[in-house]
């Protein structure tokens, strides 16, 4: 047994799903950054990794924000 640090974090993985200008990008800046940013259209993918609130703990988002659907 490991001492204090070793329970595992709570984790999830989130899919920003969108048509293009949706505002998929400036979600996940805004929750990242906590403010506004001017955006262009996505090549490809952005992803962060966002800590937020759980019940009684935390929680570790890892958000992708996928663009360039053609
Ligand atoms: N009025 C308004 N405009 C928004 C809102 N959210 C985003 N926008 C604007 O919409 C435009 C597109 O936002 P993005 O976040 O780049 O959209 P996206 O879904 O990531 O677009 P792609 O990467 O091309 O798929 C930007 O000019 C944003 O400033 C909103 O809630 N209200
Ligand atoms: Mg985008």
């Amino acid at each position: 047994m490991g001492q204090g640090g070793s329970r595992h974090r709570a984790e999830a993985r989130v899919l920003l799903l969108g048509l293009d200008s949706a505002g998929k990008s400036t979600i996940l800046y805004r929750l990242k950054y906590n403010e506004s940013v001017c955006t262009v259209p996505t090549v490809g993918f952005n992803v962060a990794v966002i800590e937020a609130k759980k019940r009684r703990g935390r929680i570790d988002l890892t958000v992708w924000d996928v663009g360039d659907s053609a």
